[in-house]
Parts: C-alpha cells; structure tokens; sequence
C-alpha cells in the first residue's frame, strides 16, 4: 500500500518553521525537542525525527507530517482520549510531584536507566503508586534495558506496587516472549515496533499482549490504523514527545481506533517548557480533548530556530520516501 508522501509541489517542505522546545525534565539523553513544521490546507503537520535518524527512517516521520498537513485525518470514534502522566528516571520526590501536578489515573514511570540501581526505580516506582493512590494503575518502561532475568525478577519486585503492564524489558522479540512466560504482568513492545511489518513479528513470537503504536514512526495516522487492524492486539498510542501538533495526530489515531482500553501516552505536553500553540494539548482529568490545534505566530516565534538544517532533512525524508514507497 502506498502511504500519503507525494512530492506534490505544495507538499515542499521548503516553508517549513523549525523549533526548538525545552524539556523539564532531562528525557532519552536530551534536554531540548527540535523539529520542524509544515503548513497544509488540512491543518500543521510536525516532522521531528530524533537527531541520530537518517534519511529513511525519516522518510517515515515525513509521511506522517505531510498527512497531517495535505490529507488530513479519519473520522473520530470518541471525542476524548484517557492519558497517562509519564515520569522521567529521577528521584522520588520529583516523581511524586510530576504525579501530582499531572492530574492523571495513569502512571507511566521510567525504569531501567543506564547507570541507575533496582533501588532506585523500586523507590520511584513506590513514590508514584502513593501519589497515584490504590485505584490509579501503574506501567513501567524499561526501554529495553534488563536482560531476561534482571526483567523477571524487577518485575516481580516492582509488582509488589501493582502494575498494569510492563513496556519493552528487554531488547529483543525472543527475550520479550521469555519474559512474558515466567511472570504475571502483561508485557507491551514498544521499541520492537518501527515498522508496519513489526506488529505482525511481535503477535507471532508471542512477545507481548499489548503494541504501543507512535504515529511518526509508523508514517501516518492512516499507516498506524493499518498496523493496528493486522495485528489485532489492544493498542496504547503514544508520543514521541512532540509539540501539540504532533500529540494532536497521536490523539487522532487514539480517537479513531476501534477499541482503546488502556490511557495513551499522550499527556507529554507536561514535559515542554514551551509550545507552538497559545492552547497547548494538556491533560484535563486524564484526558486530552480530540480537537485542532491552532499555532500562533507569538508562541511560534518564542522557540523558532533557523529552519535551513531541518529542511535539509525534510527533503532527503522526501526524496527517501518516493525511493521506497515508489511515489516520485
Ligand atoms: O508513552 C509515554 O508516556 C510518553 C512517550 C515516551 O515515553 C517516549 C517518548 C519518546 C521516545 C520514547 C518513548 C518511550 O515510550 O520509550
Ligand atoms: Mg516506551
């Protein structure tokens, strides 16, 4: 199937705005997100791919900006999307606090960080189950950081606080479905699914019962929706930690998947210092309204950084897409 990536001439991503936006919080190594983002009839769309992705990853991230831009999104089955409230590897009075101010039933705390101790992430996990209280749930991110019986016996530990399920313990398919047979929490893949033809690998390795879904990754709303009807397992859609322009495509595709039973991690507006929007999309009650998002000049203008970098990358995603999707 051919994904939304033309080179139409208003599909250029040469007016492109690129941003730079700071982070509260040191995440996956960085302290600033930086991307850039393009206007359409439809709407903004945001291109972000992390710094170390070249052209053809890329080509992916382009997909999903120029859908948002030029095509536009499917009809909405819900007009809200429950969040979880996402905790960095700090300490556990930072822990507590992001809890508190999030607002959230939904935890999603971050384990396993380089250079940290099991003591630790049993401290941050224990801190966020009492700012949560007994009924809230609590999900663990491993980012593929434990080996098989490092996974089994943190996730045993950590279950002590009860958890509703772990997210990527391990790096691989084999170990994800080790893991998934010797303890009792359910496992979700997250970083094993980049590609359409991921889901497909995880559900027949029996590696997890749950797929987080990221619409830039995946190349579009459209392309995500797809992957979620092959695969058949429950989906938790989340953010690459993006501006409200990329969380609103994110709370799209949560809003048109047929099922959602678990929150989404789309509550990462939280972690900007700032945002392209005057009304950024915030968790309300633990949820996120399914509605536009309006950039306005003034608050684009406050993080805005020379573009010519980001439209060099826009363009060889492009021209990285019309090579594998066939579409030049
Ligand atoms: O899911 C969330 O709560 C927020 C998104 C998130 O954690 C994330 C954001 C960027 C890159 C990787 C990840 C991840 O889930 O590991
Ligand atoms: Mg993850």
């Amino acid at each position: 199937m051919t994904p939304p990536v033309g080179p139409g001439p208003e599909g250029a991503p040469a007016g492109g705005r690129a941003f730079a936006v700071g982070l509260r919080d040191r995440f996956r190594g960085v302290t600033v997100r930086e991307g850039m983002l393009v206007r359409g009839p439809s709407g903004w769309g945001e291109f972000s791919p992390f710094a170390e992705y070249g052209p053809r990853e890329s080509s992916r991230w382009w997909a999903a900006c120029h859908e948002a831009a030029f095509l536009g999104w499917p009809e909405p089955v819900r007009d809200r999307v429950p969040v979880n409230v996402t905790v960095p590897a700090l300490g556990p009075e930072r822990a507590r606090a992001i809890v508190a101010a999030g607002g959230c039933a939904t935890a999603k705390v971050k384990v396993a960080e380089r250079g940290q101790d099991p003591a630790q992430d049993l401290a941050r996990v224990e801190a966020v189950r009492d700012a949560l209280g007994p009924s809230g749930k609590v999900r663990v991110d491993a980012n593929g950081g434990w080996d098989v019986d490092t996974a089994v016996r943190m996730v045993r530990a950590l279950d002590r606080f009860g958890l509703e399920y772990v997210e990527q313990p391990c790096a691989t398919l084999e170990e994800l479905a080790e893991v998934r047979r010797r303890v009792d929490v359910p496992v979700a893949a997250d970083e094993s699914i980049r590609r359409a033809e991921d889901p497909l690998r995880v559900r027949a390795a029996g590696a997890a019962d749950i797929v987080v879904l990221k619409v830039q990754p995946l190349g579009g709303v459209r392309a995500a929706l797809r992957v979620a009807e092959a695969c058949g397992l429950p989906v938790v859609v989340s953010s690459a930690v993006e501006t409200s322009v990329g969380l609103a495509a994110g709370v799209a595709l949560a809003a048109a998947l047929p099922d959602l039973p678990h929150a989404c991690g789309l509550a990462t507006g939280q972690m900007l210092t700032a945002d392209v929007t005057a009304d950024p999309l915030l968790p309300l009650d633990g949820f996120l309204p399914v509605r536009p998002v309006a950039v306005d000049e003034e608050s684009l203008r406050a993080v805005e950084v020379d573009p010519a970098g980001w439209r060099a990358r826009a363009e060889a995603a492009r021209a990285a897409a019309d090579e594998v999707f066939g579409t030049g």
